[in-house]
């Protein structure tokens, strides 16, 4: 499945696992990757998330919003888990061996009780590893994928979110989101097996065995699970309000380093880097003091497990030495006895130091999942039944309605039509809300009330992707990406040839430049294009959306950053290209303006007729530009 029908068709999902050997040799200790832990929607972040309060939902059940990642796994995860009965069950039942072992072979001098222990023992040592070795590349193998697929959908999804989200989300952020919290979560998946249903099953069969054994013992034995668990009931909620703040100042730093590596420059310029180390100094130190608490309060939880353990493990040593030496219980059954409670004890030993991994995932798959239950825009606009190829008569804006969150009314009751195959230039000062009327024709936003079609089709029906194969843009904002030029003009039409790109940088006057380059269009353009002009930088950006050949052209001041003599070489192109193309303008610069069909001004919120392109001075007076 190509990434374009991933988003048109909706996307599907797979699974992951977890690499963690059963030894408990090295003696109980859950990996812990990232310490990030528990949602963390800074108030900054903006109401575009579906969620940015402290959520009251038990870690548990947050963690369980993302099982639907296992789902397309289901026969793996039935293996896995028959798999580790099967190693539970044999290994469980070891002790009883010893309890024949000792009463029957050796007390009882029965030498073929004692080869019959000795084969089911080698027997069941070569099962339990075989079972293992199968269970845990099955469960690696799930884990990774479950990932994979949570990755990708956090991907897709952050691509299709509403324009508005980014407006309000801090880069750092988002970005944390894909390393500490998929670690986070990552972590917690793979330690599951080993560090939580493994010794959690292990220490059920071992309750149950040891009533079996001596239901006297038995009985003092259950005494570990209310002593295993009170603390990390107790210690979880601290442990994740803990993490949810760490989370927050870690997106902090994060986004510090992302700024200051971006606004080097500035830095530099205005001399700022005492005031940004300031800042990310304090923001380490808050960092610093959150990471201290949770560390303490995950050292807690799992201290008060631990010593409740060991005590009990004192407290049953003497009782089960008490009723041996009363004859209440033989001999053997105490030496039968305790091999399964030391192991009943470590296992859930394990499983209390589970609990901050658990705490941390559930942290971070609540932010996951606040993306992903983010709008995006096509999910808001329902239904789009529409995929038009072409356009048929004309785009209309009609009593276009909107403010953007916080401001006053951008737009008022904006009406236009902009017939195929004709030049309209919008003018207006800066802030009026040109490029926004853009974004609307683009279907990136909604009115609050009024409407905008394509051949009287509303634009909300429409199928973004048809809308867009019609369309070439420069943004105001060129963007560039880290790789060549030729490849950044093929953006605009992937599988356009070396040649036909050359000819849209004809086309926006860049060939020349291009070609003067050592390595010509194989010139690597730099982070976010760096390493050019702001006038390369445009003209790049023209030749992508020439090369798509469109029948709609939207240029948002796709000139503002040339010199008068290419401003005018590449308004003569426009004119040359305008056979049979739509092309829409916006801009405060009158250059240009006699071309045009129809010119626009946009002022306090509504579109009026230009009033004199023949006396552009007085023109823009009028107009206050
Ligand atoms: N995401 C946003 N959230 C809040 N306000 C916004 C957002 N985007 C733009 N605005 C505001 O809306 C107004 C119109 O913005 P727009 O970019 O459409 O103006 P413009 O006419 O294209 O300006 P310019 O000529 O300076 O590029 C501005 O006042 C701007 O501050």
């Amino acid at each position: 499945m190509t990434n374009k029908q991933k988003f048109t068709e909706g996307f599907k999902f797979g699974k992951t696992q977890a690499t963690y050997s059963n030894s408990k040799l090295a003696g109980p200790k859950v990996p812990q990757g990232s310490q990030a832990a528990r949602g963390s929607y800074s108030s900054s972040l903006g109401p575009t998330f579906a969620g940015n309060e402290p959520s009251s939902e038990s870690p548990l059940l947050v963690l369980l919003g993302l099982g639907r990642y296992f789902k397309n796994y289901k026969v793996r995860l039935g293996i896995v888990l028959g798999l580790l009965f099967t190693e539970i069950i044999v290994y469980s039942a070891i002790p009883f061996s010893f309890k024949f072992l000792i009463d029957e072979a050796l007390i009882g001098k029965n030498e073929t009780v004692l080869y019959i222990t000795g084969a089911l023992l080698i027997g069941g040592t070569i099962l339990i590893t075989a079972a293992g070795t199968v269970r845990d590349y099955l469960y690696n193998w799930v884990s990774a994928r479950a990932i994979r697929d949570m990755r990708e959908e956090l991907f897709i999804h952050l691509q299709r979110v509403n324009l508005d989200f980014y407006a309000n989300t801090r880069l750092g952020d988002v970005l944390s989101r894909f390393s500490t919290d998929l670690t986070a979560l990552e972590n917690a998946v793979l330690a599951l097996i080993p560090w939580g249903i493994s010794p959690l099953l292990e220490a059920i069969f071992g309750t149950a065995l040891l009533f079996a054994l001596d239901w006297k013992l038995g009985a003092i034995a259950t005494l570990i699970w209310p002593i295993t668990f009170l603390g990390p009931v107790f210690f979880s909620t601290r442990s994740t309000a803990a993490s949810y703040e760490r989370k927050i100042e870690e997106a902090k730093v994060l986004t510090a380093v992302e700024e200051s590596i971006s606004a080097q420059n500035l830095i530099r310029v205005y001399d700022l880097d005492g005031s940004f180390w300031e800042k990310f100094k304090g923001n380490c130190e808050k960092l610093f003091h959150v990471s201290l608490r949770l560390g303490l309060t995950n050292s807690y939880l799992e201290r008060s497990a631990s010593g409740g353990i060991l005590l009990l493990q004192a407290v049953l040593l003497i009782s089960g030495a008490w009723f041996a030496f009363h004859g209440m219980v033989s001999v053997g059954a105490l030496a039968a006895f305790l091999p399964p409670f030391l192991n009943l004890s470590y296992s859930l030993l394990y499983v209390s130091q589970y609990f901050p991994t658990m705490n941390q995932a559930s942290g971070s798959a609540r932010r996951i999942l606040e993306i992903l239950r983010t709008p995006t825009f096509e999910s808001e606009g329902g239904e789009r039944p529409f995929a038009p190829s072409e356009l048929q008569n004309s785009i209309k804006l009609e009593d276009l309605h909107f403010r953007y969150k916080g401001r006053t009314k951008n737009l008022n009751g904006v009406n236009l039509e902009i017939k195929k195959g004709t030049y309209t230039v919008i003018l207006g000062q800066s802030g009026s809300g040109k490029s926004t009327i853009l974004k609307f024709i683009l279907g990136m936003m909604e009115p609050s009330q009024g409407k905008v079609t394509l051949d009287g089709i509303a634009m909300e029906k429409i199928r973004l992707d048809a809308l867009h194969s019609m369309i070439g843009i420069v943004f105001q904002d060129t963007f560039l990406f880290h790789t060549s030029i030729l490849e950044n003009i093929r953006m605009g039409r992937p599988d356009a040839t070396p040649e036909e790109a050359i000819e849209a940088a004809k086309l926006a006057e860049i060939h020349e430049f291009i070609s003067a380059l050592p390595d010509g269009y194989e010139t690597i353009a730099g982070d976010k294009g760096s390493k050019l002009s702001g006038g390369e930088k445009q003209r790049i950006a023209l030749a992508r959306a020439l090369v798509r050949n469109p029948q709609i052209l939207l240029l948002d001041e796709a000139t503002s950053a040339l010199d008068p003599i290419t401003e005018a070489r590449i308004l003569k192109t426009l004119q040359k290209l305008r056979e049979g193309r739509t092309i829409v303008s916006v801009t405060h610069r009158l250059t240009g303006l006699h071309a045009a069909d129809q010119v626009v001004v946009l002022k306090n919120g509504t579109l009026e007729p230009y009033p004199s392109p023949e006396n552009d001075s007085l023109s823009a007076a009028a107009i206050g530009l």
